[in-house]
């Protein structure tokens, strides 16, 4: 055995004598075993969270995959090991919140995220797509967004929805008869179809064309605001949050499509976490309500999509007012 497999063999062990030991050692934490699994995978797997605690400390990275892309934090969590996960979770969390602030630095100089807006679409019934075979939006998430028209609808009065995709959250939002209805669209083909469809000639609804960044200035004061835009970051949706001050009125309900990291369970705890902190710090408490999205999607669903966006079984749904309100 050489001596990288005896740091995983005292992880897996419980071992927090020698895992320190070898730490001290200088021994590298973020190697993969012949299995492709790093010793912070084995210390989540067994529950051992002082060796978890270590490793991170040492080095180890919390969101290394392993082949069936199963992270340290989704082997704590599967297992139910509370303290080992908390610690990952915990870990998670700090990462992003500081590489968040990076990102926001480099995002500045990089004018990236634009593409998307110069490239075509195509329509069909299911879903739209980009020139990548990725999917901008797709029919099974109707329930999704009849529950989050119903959630941002709660209050009446004026709704603001960024980012049409296929209409679905919009037609939802119709049918509460909102006073009036603003959608703002920043693609040009999205936004031709709108009107093709009628939409410009509803007597509630106020089209806004451009991307949500550049007509902040057309905009006033809402009841009810969702957001779902395709082709940003989350970098995008943190920055979306800064002006919810500015955009919500006292006793209104802001929500937003809730696929981040949809691809892992545990990652997806992690920015579940990140996002509700992050709106905490500009005032607005967050309840995530789960939804079942088991019988809306099979994977039938995902024929000719390049990329699964959404893989796992519950949907949790974002309704966040502000913390004076709650
Ligand atoms: C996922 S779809 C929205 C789906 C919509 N919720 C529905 O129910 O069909 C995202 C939409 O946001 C638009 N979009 C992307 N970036 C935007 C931006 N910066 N501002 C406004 N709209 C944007 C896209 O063109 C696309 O139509």
């Amino acid at each position: 055995m050489d001596e990288f497999e005896f740091l995983c063999e005292a992880a897996k062990n419980g071992d927090v004598d020698k895992v320190k030991s070898l730490i001290n050692s200088g021994i590298d934490v973020t190697y993969f075993d012949s299995n492709g699994l790093t010793p912070l995978m084995h210390a989540a797997k067994h529950g051992h969270a002082a060796i978890v605690k270590d490793l991170l400390e040492a080095g180890a990275p919390w969101n290394a995959l392993s082949p069936s892309n199963i992270s340290a934090g989704d082997f704590a969590m599967e297992a139910g090991h509370q303290d080992a996960f908390e610690t990952l979770l915990n870990a998670g969390i700090q990462s992003e919140l500081i590489l968040g602030t990076i990102a926001r630095k480099e995002k500045s100089n990089s004018g990236y995220g634009e593409n998307y807006l110069e490239d075509r679409v195509s329509f069909s019934e299911d879903k739209i797509m980009d020139s990548d075979s990725k999917a901008i939006m797709m029919a099974w998430e109707k329930p999704l967004m009849e529950a989050h028209a119903k959630a941002v609808c709660s209050g009446g009065g004026h709704i603001l929805n960024i980012g049409f995709g296929m209409g679905l959250v919009d037609a939802a939002i119709q049918q509460y008869n909102p006073a009036m209805h603003t959608i703002v669209e920043a693609h040009s083909e999205v936004y031709e179809r709108m009107i093709r469809n009628g939409w410009g000639e509803k007597d509630n609804v106020k089209i806004v064309f451009g991307r949500w960044q550049d007509v902040l200035s057309q905009l006033g004061t809402y009841d009810g605001i969702f957001f779902d835009t395709y082709g940003e970051y989350y970098e995008d949706l943190r920055e979306f949050h800064q002006h919810l001050p500015a955009l919500l009125k006292p006793g209104g309900i802001y929500s937003f499509f809730n696929g981040l990291c949809g691809g892992n369970a545990f990652f997806h705890v992690v920015y579940c976490n990140l996002v509700s902190l992050e709106l905490e710090h500009v005032g607005y408490s967050t309840q995530l309500i789960p939804l079942p999205v088991k019988d809306c999607l099979g994977e039938e669903v995902w024929q000719g999509v390049r990329h699964k966006y959404w893989q796992l079984d519950t949907y949790y749904l974002p309704v966040c007012q502000s913390i004076e309100d709650s």
